[in-house]
């Protein structure tokens, strides 16, 4: 299968340590000219929205090392263009010259551009060229950067300055730009946490540093998007049956909470699984049915054996009889730990460290799926061993890593972003969806979502394991439907039909799993039975 690599994402440092070999042969000053190049066109595509480029102006705050080298560069392109460029120092020293890169500012001024002590109050567009992954300490926003003209946009140069490039924390002040052009690669710091918020619309600039990248999965951030999605669950075999698309166990919801079950099983029936089964009291068993007739129910749950992947957790009511129907489950996958296991919701509070202790050791593939306050309890409640909460760890990803890699367990989190990671350090991220999904319930459904696409990627190892003896896909690492990759693809479903329902004008969890089956329609049949998700 050809296919777009999927995008990703790597830490400041990184980058920097990808420059190194570049740097030492001499080609500091071509990135730069080539950072600056794409710099310029981004400004010039923002100028262009406004209005007439020649006769606009373009400032710039321009820093001491090369972030504000690449910004002077830029603005010397612009200048050619017929832009009035100004750069404004934000530095100066013992004599009052400005503390800025002298190439830069020579190119600069021979292209005709001026510098000033402040930005322009007719500027159209301010370029932050302040701090970039040289970035260190804390960021207190010199006198030239605040108070910027109301009515222009600001374009961040490589990172907004004062966000951390590796974590998207702000120390210190912080620039927010409407548009960051980032070179090299997507920085981690623009995707996550505070950085996020201040980037703005993130735009890439490739200076060939692609083969110096880092290519193994721990120092890469992946960016889930609908392709790569399409990839993870693709279109059942022509001579699928209910089987071979996967049968999901769902465990869930309570007398207090039927609800749950019913969320939980839709989500999975609509998310193509070949059968879902719910096991459950009376209360729900009668629900579900009544919502779905297709769905199985009892008391007891699918044979262990002919289950692909179980949904253990939304709506149990933990003072009943919550723990006795978890532990049901746990068994359920040390007898088949083919089956993958989704823990949600009331579950993230009845799992122990034994529990996932034993999974991990019976190889089970087991993804929890918190959102930011269980987080916060599991993490208080099954800490990293010999950490404090889940570790010292600097940032989220990072606590994110050191639990999952702790205890075998890959970790969903759920929030306006999506985090994924495993054990092995693999991490995504899935940006997908708005607020719309912040309703209850959609935790519910996305549960049986992520229940549905585990179990067609276990019942296709398990065919592919009789057909074959493989036991999953080969190819280059981009396309092996890893755990982490998966659970990503499936909260992209998840996410994409959130949006596409509101924008349908529907807003509840409760008709959230028939705009999954929409969206997992179209993205597998595609023109023939809708449009293709892209
Ligand atoms: N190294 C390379 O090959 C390339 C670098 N590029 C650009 O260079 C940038 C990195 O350049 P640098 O390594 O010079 O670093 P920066 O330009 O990001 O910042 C370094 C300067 O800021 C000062 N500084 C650091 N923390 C500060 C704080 N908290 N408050 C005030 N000043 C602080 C440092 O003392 C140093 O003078 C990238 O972000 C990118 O924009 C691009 O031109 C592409 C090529
Ligand atoms: N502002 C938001 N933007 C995007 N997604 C959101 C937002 N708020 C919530 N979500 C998503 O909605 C879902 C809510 O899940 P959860 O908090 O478990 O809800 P519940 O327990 O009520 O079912 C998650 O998939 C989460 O990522
Ligand atoms: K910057």
């Amino acid at each position: 299968m050809t296919a777009s690599p999927t995008p990703f994402a790597v830490t400041g440092s990184a980058v920097r340590a990808a420059e190194e070999p570049l740097l030492a042969a001499g080609q500091g000053a071509a990135l730069m000219r080539c950072a600056a190049w794409g710099l310029a066109q981004h400004v010039l595509r923002v100028l262009r929205g406004r209005g007439p480029v020649a006769g606009a102006t373009v400032a710039a705050l321009v820093g001491t090392g090369n972030n504000g080298g690449d910004a002077l560069w830029a603005l010397a392109l612009l200048r050619r263009r017929g832009v009035a460029a100004v750069a404004v120092p934000i530095a100066r020293d013992e004599h009052g010259a400005p503390r800025w890169h002298a190439e830069g500012w020579a190119a600069l001024r021979a292209a005709g551009g001026t510098a000033a002590d402040v930005v322009p109050a007719r500027a159209d567009v301010v370029v932050d060229g302040m701090l970039g992954t040289g970035f260190r300490g804390e960021f207190a926003v010199p006198d030239a950067a605040r108070g910027l003209p109301a009515g222009a946009a600001v374009v961040a140069c490589d990172v907004p300055s004062g966000v951390d490039a590796d974590t998207g924390e702000v120390r210190g002040g912080g620039v927010r730009a409407e548009v960051t052009v980032t070179f090299g690669a997507l920085k981690t710091g623009l995707l996550l946490g505070d950085g996020a918020d201040l980037a703005g619309d993130v735009r890439l600039v490739d200076i060939g540093l692609g083969p110096h990248l880092p290519s193994a999965p721990p120092e890469r951030l992946r960016v889930m998007d609908g392709p790569t999605a399409a990839r993870l669950h693709p279109a059942p075999a022509a001579d699928g049956h209910k089987y071979t698309r996967g049968v999901v166990g769902v465990v869930a919801g309570s007398a207090r909470y039927p609800g749950a079950a019913v969320l939980s099983t839709s989500g999975a029936l609509e998310a193509g699984a070949g059968m879902a089964h719910h096991a459950g009291p009376a209360t729900t068993r009668a629900a579900v049915v009544t919502a779905h007739p297709e769905a199985l129910v009892s008391a007891e749950g699918p044979a262990p054996e002919r289950t692909d992947a179980w949904v253990v957790g939304p709506g149990l009511d933990t003072e009943d009889d919550a723990r006795e129907r978890f532990i049901r489950v746990r068994d359920a996958v040390l007898a088949n730990p083919r089956a993958a296991l989704v823990v949600d919701a009331s579950a993230l509070t009845l799992v122990t460290a034994e529990d996932l202790a034993a999974l991990r050791d019976a190889g089970a593939r087991v993804v929890l799926t918190p959102h930011a306050g269980e987080w916060a309890r599991l993490t208080e409640r099954i800490p990293v061993p010999g950490a404090d909460g889940a570790g010292h760890a600097p940032d989220e990803l990072a606590r994110l890593r050191a639990w999952s890699a702790a205890h075998g367990a890959a970790v969903l989190l759920k929030g306006p972003r999506t985090l994924v990671v495993a054990p092995d350090g693999e991490a995504w991220l899935m940006g997908e969806g708005g607020p719309e999904l912040g309703v209850g319930g959609t935790g519910d459904v996305l549960s049986g979502v992520l229940g549905a696409v585990l179990a067609a990627d276990a019942a296709r190892r398990a065919r592919a394991a009789e057909e074959e003896g493989a036991t999953c896909g080969a190819g280059e690492v981009e396309h092996v439907p890893t755990l982490a990759s998966l659970a990503a693809a499936a909260a992209w479903l998840h996410a994409r039909a959130g949006a596409d329902q509101a924008r349908a004008g529907r807003m509840t969890a409760g008709t959230l799993p028939a705009a999954v089956g929409g969206t997992v329609a179209r993205m597998w049949w595609g023109e023939a039975r809708g449009t293709r998700a892209d």
